[in-house]
């Protein structure tokens, strides 16, 4: 979704391809505006099907507090839905007749009602947007038209390709074990060769992808192989048709194994015992999937997809690994900062990733999407409790060192979409460039336990930079730009979900009982999040953020392109580089203190690095303020390194510091304020 007026109330949300008739709008009671829609599986837009997925959506919106609902315009553009909230009185919108005729006609009527009320409507405006209507009619037929052109010219252009494909399979069959290496440096399809399926794919001597002579109804793919000892056929072929209504019908070769050498060594048309696993990690069960697919396509196809738009259309990339070299070139002088792929935990692959990860410890460690099997937040959690036991037993030790040396990692693929990262940082940029006096409007009403709303470091304070404070949805205390709220609180719910799993992986990785940490820390509502901005560096000042520890149980931090946080490790600030949708994760002095200074809290500081404003989302994974923070017992065999203490008084006092700043730096508030002196 994108917000883009706060005044005028225009909602825009990006739903492509999808028809009118597909998506339908209503206001609920309590001013909750819903957008819901399916979207059928694309067919004559082969281009961006990998970007595009199928399926229901329901979109959600709370309308402004103070907007009456008496009109909710819904217009379909370009497939972006705008909506124009207005005032009181409508209920359920039928998008399909604000179409060409029944929309005018709706209107007018509109015009005239309203001319009879107390409302006076600017006919000629109205009129105008008519006219607007029309044009946007001629565009969407025009582009229409322009699809089936498309269409038309892949469909040309395919026949051309055809030879020069034949050509490079010519070429590629006289490179030995060509598409097995190439395989093989693929970030993700290496994962799905089990050794036994490698020794196949020694006999891998051609790969042909083919869409369906029309282009959009389907396509296949091929692979041929030597004689071998393994099966009787020379071609497996999976074959994807799109039906319609968004079901993909998908068929595969029924593979001939010769004797005893069924899915890799682990089939057997019976499945026994412990050959089970072999035989479901193996490749070549992928050919055994043939059913129709409605909703599961994408699942199911993120392979194929992988064959056809990355393998297929450029293998050399990955046969001279040039994809990993990219990497590198990037990752050098980031020592420290451990950016690791949480998918990689619940995949029982995870054994190859680790042994990668640790290969380059020290260094930053980007994963590519291994294996694509979960999709889920939720479905990542079975890396604490079951899977592969080995792997599970080097990813803690991974995590452990990130979190007793720094107390600071990063993560990738955590399953909070880029998109609502994007718009995040997007409508955050859009807030802070009101002027004070709208800004000042959002002032917190209350500073207690935290000033929620918007505020500004006091002039006397070091660190320069304002900054939007909430609390949980619904929390009652929130005061937040309407259009900002949306985003804000989606954002909110996602991070504290990335917040449960690592406080989960901090839990497992100290060896506490399974939940321990989740029990200890079931309430909520302490949590809280900011919208940062900080203000470009001046020639004398390039302080952001002074160098801190964060007080809380664990910290998540976004933030734009511009850069400027840095972790201290060994005396040294290093830089946390931005990467786009990465998470940064740092662990508050909660976990130092409960852990007798097994896991650090991180120490960070934030600089202003040029002319730009920097804007980021900071997290504040918390514990519920009458809650007794103490070193647990079972992580104590040598002496308590602190006292107890209430976790809201520690709160308090670490506020008092920023708002009353000490006289001397060593009166500054910390942990250490509780630390028992050996
Ligand atoms: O803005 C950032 O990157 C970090 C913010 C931070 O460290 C904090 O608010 O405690
Ligand atoms: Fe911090």
């Amino acid at each position: 979704m994108e917000t883009t007026d706060w005044k005028a109330h225009l909602f825009k949300v990006d739903v492509p391809g999808l028809k009118k008739e597909e998506v339908k709008v209503k206001v609920e009671d309590g001013g909750i505006l819903q957008i819901s829609g399916e979207r059928s599986k694309e067919k004559n837009d082969k281009w961006h099907r990998v970007e595009r997925s199928s399926g229901k959506f329901v979109r959600r919106f709370r309308l402004p507090e103070n907007a009456k609902v008496e009109q909710v315009k819904a217009a379909m553009e370009n497939g972006v839905l705008k909506e124009e909230v207005k005032k009181p009185e409508v209920k359920a919108i039928d998008i399909s007749a604000m179409g060409a005729e029944k929309g005018k006609k709706q209107r007018s009527e509109e015009v005239e009602e309203e001319r009879n009320g107390a409302d006076v409507v600017d006919v000629e405006l109205v009129q105008t947007i008519e006219k607007l209507q029309s044009i946007q009619d001629d565009l969407d037929k025009i582009n229409e038209e322009a699809s089936e052109k498309v269409l038309e010219l892949e469909q040309q252009y395919n026949v051309i390709r055809k030879p020069v494909y034949d050509k490079r399979n010519d070429v590629i069959k006289s490179i030995p074990d060509f598409w097995l290496t190439a395989f093989m440096s693929h970030p993700a399809l290496s994962e799905l060769l089990t050794e036994e399926d490698q020794k196949i794919f020694k006999y891998l001597d051609n790969l042909e992808v083919e869409d369906f002579k029309d282009v959009k109804s389907g396509y296949s793919i091929t692979f041929m192989f030597k004689p071998n000892p393994h099966f009787e056929d020379a071609k497996l072929t999976k074959t994807f048709s799109f039906l319609e209504e968004g079901v993909t019908k998908i068929t595969a070769t029924n593979i001939k194994w010769k004797e005893g050498m069924g899915i890799p060594n682990g089939v057997s048309e019976e499945k026994k015992g412990n050959k089970r696993s072999l035989a479901d990690e193996s490749f070549f069960s992928w050919f055994t999937e043939s059913e129709f697919k409605g909703d599961m396509y994408e699942i199911n196809d993120e392979v194929a997809d992988i064959i056809k738009d990355e393998l297929w259309s450029n293998p050399l990339t990955f046969f001279n690994n040039e994809a990993e070299e990219d990497m590198d070139e990037d990752d050098e002088g980031l020592p420290f900062i451990l950016v690791f792929d949480l998918h990689m935990f619940s995949m029982n692959s995870c054994r190859t990733a680790l042994l990668i990860l640790k290969e380059y410890r020290g260094t930053w460690v980007e994963f590519a999407v291994l294996r694509l099997d979960i999709h889920s937040l939720l479905n990542l959690s079975p890396l604490l409790n079951n899977g592969d036991e080995e792997g599970k037993k080097k990813a803690k030790e991974v995590i452990k060192e990130a979190c007793s040396e720094c107390g600071f990692f990063q993560i990738r693929n955590h399953g909070v979409p880029l998109d609502l990262i994007n718009q995040a940082i997007q409508l955050s940029r859009t807030f802070f460039a009101l002027s004070d006096q709208e800004k000042l409007q959002y002032s917190p009403r209350s500073a207690a336990p935290l000033p929620a709303g918007y505020s500004k470091q006091p002039a006397h304070s070091p660190d320069k930079n304002e900054y939007l404070l909430m609390f949980q949805p619904l929390s009652g205390a929130n005061v937040l730009p309407p259009h900002f709220r949306d985003v804000a609180e989606e954002l909110f719910l996602q991070l504290r979900e990335i917040g449960r799993l690592i406080e989960q992986i901090v839990n497992d990785c100290l060896g506490l009982p399974p939940d321990f940490l989740k029990e200890y820390n079931l309430d909520r509502s302490w949590d809280f999040m900011v919208a940062l901005r900080y203000f470009p560096a001046t020639e004398n000042d390039n302080n952001g953020l002074l160098q801190h520890e964060d007080g809380n149980v664990v910290t998540l931090v976004i933030q734009d392109e511009v850069g400027g946080l840095e972790v201290k490790k060994e005396g040294q600030w290093i830089p946390v580089v931005p990467a786009q949708g990465n998470i940064v994760v740092n662990l508050g002095d909660v976990v130092q203190v409960l852990s007798n200074n097994k896991f650090k809290s991180g120490t960070h500081r934030v600089v202003r690095l040029g002319e730009r404003c920097r804007h980021s989302f900071a997290f504040f994974y918390t514990i519920e303020g009458d809650k007794w923070v103490a070193p647990l017992p079972e992580l104590t065999e040598e002496a308590a390194k602190y006292r107890g203490f209430v976790y809201k008084e520690y709160q308090a006092m670490r506020m008092r510091n920023k708002t009353h700043p000490p006289a001397r730096p060593e009166d500054a508030i910390t942990i250490s304020h509780y630390a028992i002196s050996d």
